[in-house]
């Protein structure tokens, strides 16, 4: 419990948009006069939380801070605007932090010459401190043969090197030692004009192949010594002129501009992240980004189906010749332009250990050999920790831009992209990307589906609600698997969702129904009578339906597995009907969300939404609680999800309308214990991505996170669970232990 209740209210505070708390929380009011600038400012210094329609939550963080510091922003403006807009007196705290976290910012640079890395500063203790820690220390290359670092001056040191490896850093000591002391002897008020010399010369320190990552990961982590990144691609003599511009037609959005700013702030290129939601034209953000930078460019992707999207964006947006791209994936590999030029590929081609054909081994010589001026990562929340790290090493880049639409992993390499890639340089606000047309106006409904009685009697006896599992099931994962397909295949969700199928097709609309669990996929589109597209769906066959979908008027539904979540791209979809979910991933929900995002005109102008996200749960078993999860990021970002409890359904209509067939889908259940199709899917989505990129990664999290309603918020239609008329609907188990409880108050 957090007790604000000591902050000094500014006496004209109910001008001022922002309640700044001494723990860095961050509230602003989104119905304030101010609220633009106040986002623009926020949005820069500090980690968005919760944005939902009246009030959003930020969060000043030593990184959101270094951020704000690599674009520009400088600590003392970071506390001055704060306390402006801060209807309460800026807290001490908050003060304090600003200034300690950033005090290291700006003071070294990594920079790469002639393909090689250095850690630049005008501060000689800067790098003495770096060099303080023992891994920088050993990552350092001999200074004295590349005549980059004032060689006189590391010469002039008289400690003579006691030991053989140590010795390079004794002499930086030593140098460094005496730029101190000369430093201290000199009048401040008065400075001499070698004081001035010295003010602008640059000391500098050349890193190991490959060290590069090592030391920055330690700079930003250990140290608290993050180093900046910036390319002065303006005043580059070495590298090559790429011939590129934007077409006279190519207009880009306001925050696409936004972004771009953020980037090329100071006339020079920085590196770090832009989070722009799905469907908000992350392509078209970095195309003009290589555009600006015109060096060689190197895209990297996570699957082929992306690497040829991104060609053609490209050409579609840009006067480049055609011939200046060159392709790198398991079919294509195209040689480098002679002169400059662009290479896209995916992080799997790039990070492969194993032997590689003449091609591919003359193509990936090239790629570790140049010296790229851009570095364009593409979906970074979803390539696999290792394989990113790998590619980084093996690559050098002057600027590096990672692209993402949600910048949550369930994994830990998101505090890591901040010294792996640089820090978050933008990140739009979902509801003003949507509210300004930009973006679909998407209604979130989840719909809850009692389970049928048989379906939930098997759910029990194969370990469901807390139930020990029946003495005849003895394998607890394949019980596990049971219980997910019955919560999956429950007649009552089926029946809704072929309710919510034929309502859509019959307005017109384009559907995508996705599950995860490919054996319900398959069901459901037997039953339904409709093409799926899983990761063993042949190429030719994926092409054919995926073009049917969005071309042919009579073909309006798809159902998708989870390789859908990526790469595919259906501009045309605009109601996603999801079936079966994977645990709690947040990312996943919203990149499902992402694939109906694309702006549309209004299909029927209900209420201004022009597309629905349905996701249908079997109540009273694990995937409320998986659901609630899953959803987190987007209420985050301000969707509020509308749950129905009594959705009507096709009745005699359904291809379920008896017991029996229901008994029949339960047999078939219950007799398919096999993992195949899953192994399946998990080996087509890795060939997919040419083998390794994992989309699929599960959560790992405590029972009791599963558990809350955090931070959810949503309306509840018909009637509450609580009430007298909804226990009707419930699982008898539920009502006599409802009523078991009542009996014993
Ligand atoms: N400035 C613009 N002007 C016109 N169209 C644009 C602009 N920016 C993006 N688009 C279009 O918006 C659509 C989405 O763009 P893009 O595929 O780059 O989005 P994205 O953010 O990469 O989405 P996803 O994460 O789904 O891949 C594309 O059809 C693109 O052509």
């Amino acid at each position: 419990m957090r007790d604000f209740s000591k902050l000094t209210l500014k006496a004209d505070h109910e001008n001022r948009p922002l309640w700044v708390c001494p723990d860095g929380r961050i509230y602003l009011e989104a119905q304030s006069p101010l609220y633009g600038p106040a986002y623009d400012f926020l949005v820069a210094i500090a980690e968005p939380v919760a944005r939902p329609e009246f009030v959003h939550e930020y969060r000043i963080t030593p990184h959101s801070l270094y951020a704000a510091v690599s674009v520009a922003i400088s600590p003392e403006k970071i506390v001055s605007v704060l306390d402006k807009l801060s209807k309460v007196k800026l807290p001490e705290a908050v003060e304090d932090f600003v200034k300690g976290c950033t005090k290291n910012f700006g003071r070294a640079k990594l920079v790469l010459r002639q393909n090689r890395h250095y850690i630049e500063s005008h501060e000689a203790g800067a790098l003495r401190e770096l060099l303080s820690h023992a891994t920088i220390r050993g990552s350092r290359d001999d200074v004295k043969e590349d005549g980059v670092a004032s060689e006189d001056e590391f010469a002039e040191g008289e400690v003579q090197a006691e030991a053989a490896a140590n010795r390079a850093y004794l002499e930086l000591e030593a140098e460094l030692d005496e730029e101190d002391e000369d430093a201290a002897a000199e009048d401040p008020k008065a400075p001499t004009k070698k004081a001035a010399e010295k003010a602008q010369k640059t000391l500098s320190f050349r890193l190991r192949q490959g060290a590069a990552q090592e030391v920055k990961r330690i700079a930003a982590k250990d140290l608290e010594f993050p180093l900046q990144e910036e390319y002065d691609f303006r005043h580059d003599s070495v590298n090559a002129t790429l011939p590129i511009d934007l077409r006279p037609s190519t207009r880009i959005r306001n925050y696409q501009e936004k972004s771009l700013s953020k980037m090329f702030g100071n006339g020079r290129a920085r590196s770090g992240i832009i989070v722009l939601p799905c469907g908000a034209g992350k392509t078209l953000t970095a195309i003009v980004a290589a555009a600006t930078v015109k060096r060689w460019t190197l895209v990297l992707c996570s699957n082929a189906t992306a690497v040829a999207q991104w060609k053609n964006q490209f050409l579609l947006w840009t006067t480049l010749d055609s011939r200046r791209i060159s392709l790198f994936t398991a079919d294509v590999k195209d040689d480098l332009h002679d002169d400059c030029g662009i290479l896209i590929t995916t992080y799997h081609m790039v990070s492969f250990g194993g032997t590689r054909a003449a091609a591919g081994e003359r193509l990936i010589q090239q790629v570790k050999t140049r010296e790229w001026g851009l570095m364009l990562l593409d979906e970074v929340h979803v390539v696999p920790a290792a394989t990113f790290r790998k590619v980084l090493a093996l690559c050098n880049a002057h600027c590096k831009l990672g692209l993402t639409a949600t910048l949550v992993r369930e994994d830990n390499l998101i505090t890591d992209l901040n010294f792996l890639i640089g820090p978050k340089l933008y990140e739009a606000n979902w509801m003003d990307l949507t509210h300004a047309g930009h973006l679909a106006n998407v209604q979130c409904v989840e719909i809850w589906c009692p389970m049928s009685g048989p379906f939930y009697r098997e759910y029990l006896r194969n370990g469901g609600a807390g139930q020990a599992l029946a003495p005849d099931v003895d394998d607890a994962s394949s019980a596990a698997r049971r219980r997910r397909l019955l919560y999956v295949l429950n007649p009552v969700k089926f029946r809704a969702c072929e309710y919510l199928v034929h309502l859509h097709e019959a307005r017109g609309d384009k559907t995508i129904v996705f599950s995860d669990d490919v054996y319900a996929l398959l069901s459901y589109a037997k039953a339904l009578e409709r093409p799926a597209v899983y990761g063993a769906t042949k190429e030719a066959e994926r092409q054919a339906i995926l073009a049917s979908f969005r071309f042919n008027s009579a073909v309006n539904t798809v159902c998708l597995s989870k390789v859908g979540d990526v790469a595919i791209d259906l501009p045309e979809a605009n109601v996603i009907v999801q079936v079966s979910s994977h645990f709690g991933s947040r990312r996943q929900e919203a990149q499902r969300l992402g694939r109906i995002l694309r702006a549309k005109p209004n299909s029927d102008g209900t209420d201004g939404f022009n597309a629905v996200f349905y996701t249908l749960v079997s109540r009273d078993t694990d995937e409320m609680f998986y659901s609630t999860k899953r959803q987190q990021y987007l209420v985050d970002q301000g969707y509020t999800f509308k749950v129905v409890t009594d959705l009507p359904d096709r009745g005699p209509d359904s291809v379920l309308n008896t017991p029996e067939k229901e008994l029949d889908l339960l047999n078939d259940v219950l007799t398919s214990h096999s993992l195949k199709e899953e192994e399946a899917e998990e080996k087509a989505i890795k060939d997919a991505a040419n083998g390794g990129i994992d989309v699929t990664r599960r959560a790992t999290i405590a029972a009791t996170k599963l558990s809350g309603g955090e931070g959810r918020a949503y309306y509840e239609y018909d009637a509450p669970v609580t009430d007298a008329s909804s226990s009707k609907k419930r699982h008898r188990l539920f009502k006599s232990r409802a009523a078991k409880k009542a009996r014993t108050k």
